[in-house]
Formats: C-alpha cells, sequence, structure tokens
C-alpha cells in the first residue's frame, strides 16, 4: 500500500466521525508520528510504499478511533501554550480556554511581580499540570504548589514536569477537605465544574474517555469548589494577591458572587463570547 492509498483508507474508515478536512489533519499528525514524515514530506512522497507494520499501526489508530476514542489520547500528547504536554486517559485533554486564563495570567502576575519577586502561586486541580508547567516556566523565581486528589493524574503531570526540568510541588489531597497550612499571592484553578446531576447533559465522547474526576463535582452542586476557593482566599490569599479561575459558563454571575469581598473581582468572556474566567484582586 502507498502512502496515498493509505491516506484515501484512512479517510474512508473514519468517515462517520470525522468530515474530510479533520480527517486530513488526523492522517498528517499520526504520519509524522509514524513516518517520520513533515507535511510538506507527506506531499511529496504520495508514492510510497509503506511496510506491513506501518500499515498495521495505522489499523489499530483507525480502530482505536472508531470507538470514538480523542485522537490526542491516542497520540499521547499535544502542544499547550507552545510546550509539550503528555496526555493519557487520567487526565483532562488540555483545552484551548486554559490557554486564554494562563494568557490573562501571566500579564496580570507579571505586574504584582514588580512587588514581589517569587510570589507563592497554588493551583487547584493539577490534571496534565498545564497551569503550574506554564506558570513556572515564565516565573521561575515563584514557588509553585498544584494539588490534585487523582494519583494517576499526577504521575502524568510529574512526568510533564520531568520532561521540562520544572521544579513544582505537587500535592496529592481532596482539596475539598485540605488544611492549607502557608499564604499565597496567587490562587489559580480550573476545577471540576459540571454538576455531577448534569451528567447526562455531556457528550458521549467526553464522558466516557475523560476522566470523570476531572469534569464534575462530586455532589450536584457545580460550585462546590469555588465556594471552598472563596473561603481559602479569605484567610491564605495575601492582600493584594491575584485570584484567577475558570468557570462554567452557565453559572458566571453566581460564581462572581462568591467573591464580592475582593477589593476589585470581574467576570471575563472567551474568544466565544462565553463567561468563562474570574480574575480578582484581594
Ligand atoms: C477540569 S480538570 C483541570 C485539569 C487541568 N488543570 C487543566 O486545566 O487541564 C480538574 C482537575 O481537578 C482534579 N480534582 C477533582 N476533584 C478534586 C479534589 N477533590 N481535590 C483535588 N483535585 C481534584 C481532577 O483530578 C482534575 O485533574
Amino acid at each position: 500500500m502507498t502512502l496515498s492509498q493509505l491516506k484515501k483508507h484512512f479517510s474512508e474508515s473514519v468517515s462517520e466521525i470525522y468530515t474530510d478536512s479533520e480527517s486530513v489533519f488526523i492522517f498528517q499528525i499520526f504520519a509524522e508520528d509514524i513516518l517520520e514524515l513533515n507535511h510538506f514530506q507527506q506531499r511529496q512522497s504520495t508514492d510510497l510504499e509503506l511496510s506491513d507494520e506501518k500499515i498495521n499501526q495505522f489499523q489499530q489508530i483507525i480502530s482505536e478511533l472508531k470507538t470514538g476514542k480523542p485522537y490526542l489520547q491516542i497520540l499521547g500528547e499535544t502542544e499547550f501554550y507552545g510546550m509539550k504536554i503528555f496526555i493519557d486517559e487520567n487526565v483532562l485533554i488540555p483545552r484551548p480556554e486554559t490557554e486564554e486564563l494562563l494568557e490573562i495570567a501571566i500579564q496580570r502576575i507579571s505586574n504584582l511581580k514588580s512587588q514581589i519577586s517569587n510570589p507563592r502561586i497554588l493551583d487547584i486541580g493539577t490534571g496534565s499540570g498545564i497551569i503550574p508547567l506554564v506558570l513556572k516556566k515564565y516565573f521561575p523565581e515563584s514557588e509553585v504548589s498544584s494539588v490534585d486528589f487523582s494519583e494517576k493524574a499526577l504521575v502524568t503531570a510529574k512526568k510533564n514536569a520531568d520532561f521540562h526540568k520544572l521544579d513544582i510541588n505537587f500535592i496529592h489531597a481532596d482539596y475539598l477537605s485540605f488544611d492549607l497550612n502557608k499564604n499565597f499571592d496567587v490562587i489559580i484553578s480550573n476545577p471540576p465544574y459540571i454538576g455531577i446531576d448534569e451528567e447526562n447533559k455531556i457528550a458521549d465522547s467526553v464522558k466516557e474517555f475523560e476522566p470523570k474526576i476531572a469534569l464534575f463535582s462530586p455532589t450536584s452542586d457545580a460550585l462546590i469548589f469555588y465556594r471552598k476557593i472563596a473561603e481559602d482566599s479569605k484567610k491564605h490569599l495575601n492582600k493584594n494577591g491575584l485570584l484567577f479561575l475558570e468557570i462554567n459558563q452557565k453559572l458566571g454571575p453566581e460564581t462572581l458572587e462568591l467573591y464580592n469581598d475582593f477589593s476589585h473581582s470581574e467576570l471575563i468572556k472567551d474568544l466565544s463570547g462565553n463567561d468563562r474566567f474570574i480574575f480578582g484582586v484581594k
């Protein structure tokens, strides 16, 4: 089988799940990984004869894609804020909105840095580690702690931290019953924000392949993490400390209200125009 025949076979096999342009895009990504040919080289090598081993690898990928498994999980890595990030079934696949959250945070923490040279940062809900990794990369003098209840997620996050040689203090704990024992200059979080009773409204592809603990709050209270963060901020966020949260777009005003004792708090929309972030100054 040649490369162009494989490409056609690939597109036809996944046509029930992906549009033509999506399947071309996904094929290119896997061809880059398996055949070690960049996009330009792939276009120049349409007649390349492929070994049975390579064809079998693509066949395996097709079988997995047909189950609805996200292609990034099959690939095992993604790019986030310009960094290579390993992912697997134990962590949330990084979302573009979280890149926006970090853009907002980096800009505002830079301003804070004129007053505090080594800010102490707490991230709640580590997942693949994207938030603490990006912040530690941008603010090497900062002290970054990150808590997650999922031991398996922490294994992946540590793998990412080792890969990028970044020093993060990972904490394995249930944040909802965790006593913070020090104060922070920055609290940031993208916690689970869907009430467990709303599970039936979420697409099967998300529910089936991404960890439930990353998506759903443990009760029907979708704001349970935000309430605990508000409580902790009272005692453990320093004066003029900064708060950055990714939130459920349907609960903007209710979530913002939890932080009305801050000297400043605002809702910020994402690029799609949804209420998606809260920025607060204590
Ligand atoms: C929405 S995901 C966000 C992951 C990552 N920060 C990101 O933006 O991709 C929420 C994370 O919170 C973690 N989590 C869920 N319940 C938790 C709890 N009770 N205590 C600490 N972490 C928890 C999940 O394991 C998951 O990694």
